[in-house]
């Protein structure tokens, strides 16, 4: 197969013989240093991947208006690195002392996998421009197709660090004083945990294991050759979405208790109970996002819940607001609530500036793209025209070689309790854990 005869669209049938996999793709983008996207969207079976040519990829403002078809992923500090913390988290921000750390990964190689076939196209700018990467990828997605994939399983091991629970409740400790005075209402504070495993793992394999156990997460990997990083997650908080139709939707998620009663059966969600301080928790959200709907003057908005979610293994407090940017005449809703909404009081706090600043003062690892942003943006799937989806990048993992680093965080008020606030990180690194030892 030559790169020459893939115009805009060219399907692959699985069942015949030697024509190349999702893995084939993915493969030769991480051997060809190519940055590379994975995706699955909340209650779909289809599964998409995207090949950027770009070795260093594009630190842009996330404008869903302007972008071309990609994957955006931004950490969770997305401004100005030479701005202090009051500036950045200005809604009058000067652009022009802004340094983007968005980064976009645009769709040269686009395919979308479901049961039976693989469509793939490609977007390339200017053919010639490309030509020389679009050679080298398929060459290399013919040398994968022909390598043989079998592997020995690999093994996870948990690394202990003896004083990580105290030093994250002493900052529980801290953060609750702080709000007991009356400094802020809510912050999150975020923990690491590292796994090694006994060689490098196959982000596919654990993508495909997360797309099985979390059908309405938006399960990715997403490979940053640059950084020498694969982020791999199964979110279930969506941040902005904007459909075909123009549907914007955004949601506020927070509190969390196990979705399993002590016996290990299932609970029921509408009947879940949830304390006084979760419903506070959640309902601060719900304000944080009805605040950014204010700025901006929009009042026809949908609310719906707050409901019971179930999150895998977790279940959450979750209302939606929908918006039909047509109707009320709003194209570029999507942009600007992206904008105003990251990040939201579900991973930083509020009010937002005090909250950020304490979780810069108080955690002592980098964020890096946990509790940032990431997703498709004008991505046509099979049946529907372009649409842009992001989610708060939560439940996830960074995987450089062997090593692994797990990320979660919990929502504080003056209510908390250390000791179950760290509990509850625990539970959600389980997210991505169970599907390590199987
Ligand atoms: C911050 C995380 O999750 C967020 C915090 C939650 C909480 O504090 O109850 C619940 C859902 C998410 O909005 C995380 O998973 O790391």
């Amino acid at each position: 197969m030559q790169s020459d005869t893939l115009r805009n669209r060219t399907s692959f049938n699985h069942t015949s013989e030697n024509q190349p996999k999702a893995i084939d793709l993915w493969d030769a983008a991480l051997t060809t240093g190519f940055p590379a996207a994975l995706w699955r969207l909340p209650n779909q079976q289809e599964k998409h991947l995207l090949v950027s040519f770009d070795e260093k990829l594009p630190r842009v403002s996330a404008d869903l208006d302007e972008l071309p078809a990609g994957f955006l992923i931004s950490p969770f500090d997305n401004l100005a690195k030479n701005a202090p913390v009051e500036a950045q988290l200005s809604e009058h921000l000067d652009t022009s002392d802004y340094v983007p750390q968005t980064l976009f990964l645009r769709a040269d190689i686009q395919a979308i996998v479901d049961e039976n076939a693989m469509f793939v196209s490609d977007h390339n700018r200017q053919r010639e421009e490309v030509s020389e990467q679009a050679r080298q990828f398929w060459k290399a997605v013919r040398i994968h197709q022909n390598t043989d994939k079998s592997t020995s399983p690999v093994r996870a091991t948990l690394l202990d660090d003896p004083d990580a629970q105290a030093n994250y409740e002493r900052n529980v400790a801290e953060a609750i004083a702080a709000m007991q005075r009356g400094d802020f209402r809510k912050v999150v504070l975020s923990r690491t945990k590292q796994l090694v495993f006994s060689s490098a793992p196959n982000a596919i394999t654990l993508f495909d294991k997360l797309c099985q156990q979390y059908p309405t997460a938006f399960v990715s990997a997403v490979s940053i050759p640059e950084k020498g990083q694969i982020w791999i997650s199964a979110t279930p908080e969506r941040l902005v979405s904007v459909d075909a139709n123009g549907i914007f939707r955004t949601a506020a998620l927070a509190g969390t208790q196990s979705a399993f009663n002590p016996d290990g059966t299932a609970k029921r969600p509408p009947e879940a109970m949830w304390s006084q301080k979760e419903i506070e928790e959640q309902a601060l959200v719900c304000r944080y996002i009805i605040e950014c709907f204010k700025k901006i003057r929009l009042r026809e908005y949908l609310e719906e819940g707050p409901k019971s979610i179930i999150a895998g293994n977790l279940m959450h407090l979750g209302t939606t607001f929908t918006v039909d940017t047509q109707a009320v005449r709003y194209p570029q809703l999507g942009t600007v609530m992206l904008r105003l909404l990251h990040p939201t009081s579900a991973v930083c706090g509020m009010p937002r500036d005090v909250a950020f600043d304490f979780i810069r003062r108080h955690e002592t690892h980098d964020r890096e793209f946990y509790s940032g942003f990431l997703g498709p943006v004008n991505i046509d799937d099979q049946q529907s025209g372009p649409a842009s989806h992001i989610f708060v990048h939560i439940r996830c993992m960074k995987l450089e070689g062997k090593q692994a680093t797990l990320f979660a965080g919990a929502g504080l008020t003056e209510h908390s309790n250390p000791e179950r606030e760290w509990h509850e990180t625990d539970m959600k690194c389980q997210t991505l854990l169970s599907v390590m030892s199987k």
